[in-house]
C-alpha cells in the first residue's frame, strides 16, 4: 500500500488468446485449464494473492488483495492497485498459457487513469512511457498492430484525470471472435467508472463496526445489501469481500458477463471503482445504479467496445456504433444525478476497438435527494 494512502485508481489488463479449433477440452475450457501454481506464479509477480474465487460455467472469478481476476477460456482480465506490479503477470501468463495449453496471445490491452501518488508506483508503472516500453517488449513480435495513448490528448488543467490505454493486436480487424463471450452472441463492451471524494456517510458503509466477530466473507455480503451495489446487477450472483478496518471488494456473475467493484473508504482519498464487462444496453444502463451508491463529487466513465458488434440495425445486421452515442447514453445515465461533463474523448485502436473517456464532476446545484434509492 502506498505510504501515503492507497492508490486509488486500478491498472486493467486484459489477454486475449487464440484457442484451437479442432476441439477437446484445450477448446472448450482454454485457459480455465492453467494449474493453480500458474495463476499463483503470476500473483505473485504482481505481488497480490487470491482472497475469494467463484466461477459458473463461463468463467472464474477471483478477488485478488489488491482487486480482481476474471478467466475466461481465451481471456484473462487482471485489475490491481495499490503498489502492485500489474506488468509483471504478462510475461508469466503468456508462459504458462504457451508450455501447459499451446495458447498463443491473439490481443492486448492495458488501460488506467491517471495515478493519485504516481511517486509512490514501482518501475514500470511511475510513467506511461515504460509501462508501453515494458508492454512492447513483453508481447509477441505477432502482435504487430499497436498504439498507445493518453485520452483527451491535451489537459485542459494540471491535475485533470487522463486515461491511458496500449493495445497490441495480432489482426487490425475485429478481435470478439476470439471472445468466449460471443459464443451466444453477447457483444464485447466494458465499461470502467472511477469515482472520487464519495458522500462521506455512503462510504462509511464500507468500515467494519468493532467487535463485529463475522468472516470478511459473511460482512462482505451484508456490506453489499446495505449499500445497494447487490441491485445495480440484480440478476447477477456477487460475492463481497470485507477488509479490516475498512474496504470492500465484490465480483459478480451473471453468466458470461462479469461486474466488480472495490471500494477505498478512508477520508482524504476516498475511492470506488466500478467496472461490468459483457452486453452493451446492460452495462451503459448500470452506471447510475452504481454511481448512485457512492454519490461522489468527480466521476470518470471509459468505455471499450469492439467495431461492428456492439448493436444491431432493424435489418439484423451488425453495425458499428458511433462513440457521440456512447457519450450520451453514459452522460444519460450520469448527469441525472447531479454531475455535470467536464471533458470526453474517443479513440480507435488495433483490433477495432474504439475507447471513450468522459470526465464529470458534481454540480453546487447537486443533493442527495436527487438520487431515487427505492
Ligand atoms: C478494497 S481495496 C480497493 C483498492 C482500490 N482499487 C484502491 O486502489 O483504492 C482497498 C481498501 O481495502 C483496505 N485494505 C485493508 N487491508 C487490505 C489489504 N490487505 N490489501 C488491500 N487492501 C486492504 C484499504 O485500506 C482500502 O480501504
Amino acid at each position: 500500500m502506498a505510504s501515503s494512502g492507497f492508490k486509488g485508481f486500478e491498472e486493467l489488463l486484459e489477454l486475449v488468446f487464440s484457442l484451437p479449433s479442432c476441439g477437446g477440452a484445450r477448446a472448450q475450457h482454454g485457459l480455465r485449464l492453467l494449474p493453480v501454481g500458474a495463476l499463483r506464479e503470476a500473483l505473485e509477480a504482481v505481488q497480490c494473492a487470491v482472497v475469494s474465487a467463484a466461477g459458473n460455467t463461463a468463467f472464474d472469478a477471483y478477488v485478488l488483495s489488491e482487486s480482481s481476476l476474471f478467466v475466461y477460456p481465451s481471456r484473462a482480465v487482471l485489475k490491481t492497485c495499490g503498489t502492485t506490479r500489474l506488468l509483471r503477470a504478462v510475461p508469466v501468463l503468456l508462459r504458462a498459457a504457451g508450455d501447459e495449453l499451446g495458447l498463443a496471445l491473439w490481443s492486448c490491452r492495458y488501460s488506467r487513469c491517471s495515478y493519485l501518488f504516481p511517486e509512490a508506483q514501482p518501475f514500470p508503472h511511475a510513467d506511461f512511457a515504460d509501462e508501453v516500453r515494458y508492454l512492447d517488449g513483453a508481447v509477441p513480435s505477432g502482435l504487430r498492430f499497436r498504439r498507445a495513448s493518453v485520452m483527451p490528448a491535451s489537459h485542459r488543467h494540471s491535475g485533470q484525470n487522463r486515461w491511458h490505454v496500449y493495445a497490441a493486436s495480432a489482426s487490425d480487424d475485429d478481435v470478439t471472435g476470439k471472445d468466449d463471450e460471443h459464443a451466444d452472441g453477447t457483444p464485447h463492451f466494458t465499461v470502467d467508472v472511477c469515482m472520487t471524494n464519495q458522500d462521506r456517510a455512503l462510504v462509511r458503509q464500507f468500515f467494519l463496526t468493532p467487535g463485529d466477530g463475522r468472516t470478511s466473507h459473511a460482512t462482505g455480503e451484508a456490506m453489499t445489501a446495505a449499500s445497494g451495489l447487490g441491485d445495480v446487477n440484480p440478476r447477477s450472483l456477487a460475492f463481497g469481500y470485507a477488509f479490516a478496518p475498512c474496504g470492500y471488494s465484490m465480483n459478480a456473475l451473471d453468466g458470461a458477463r462479469y461486474a466488480t467493484v472495490h471500494v477505498t473508504p478512508e477520508d482524504g482519498h476516498s475511492y470506488a471503482s466500478y467496472e461490468r464487462g459483457g452486453d452493451g444496453a446492460g452495462a451503459l444502463a448500470s452506471i447510475g445504479k452504481a454511481v448512485a451508491v457512492f454519490w461522489p463529487a468527480t466521476v470518470s466513465v471509459s468505455v471499450c467496445y469492439y467495431g461492428t458488434t456492439a448493436t444491431t440495425s432493424t435489418e439484423g445486421t451488425p453495425q458499428a456504433i458511433a462513440a457521440a452515442w456512447v457519450w450520451s447514453a453514459v452522460a444519460d445515465a450520469v448527469e441525472p444525478l447531479g454531475l455535470a461533463c467536464r471533458s470526453r474523448a474517443a479513440e480507435t485502436f488495433p483490433g477495432a476497438m474504439t475507447v471513450t473517456y468522459q470526465t464529470f464532476t458534481r454540480t453546487p446545484a447537486a443533493s442527495l435527494d436527487m438520487i431515487d434509492r427505492s
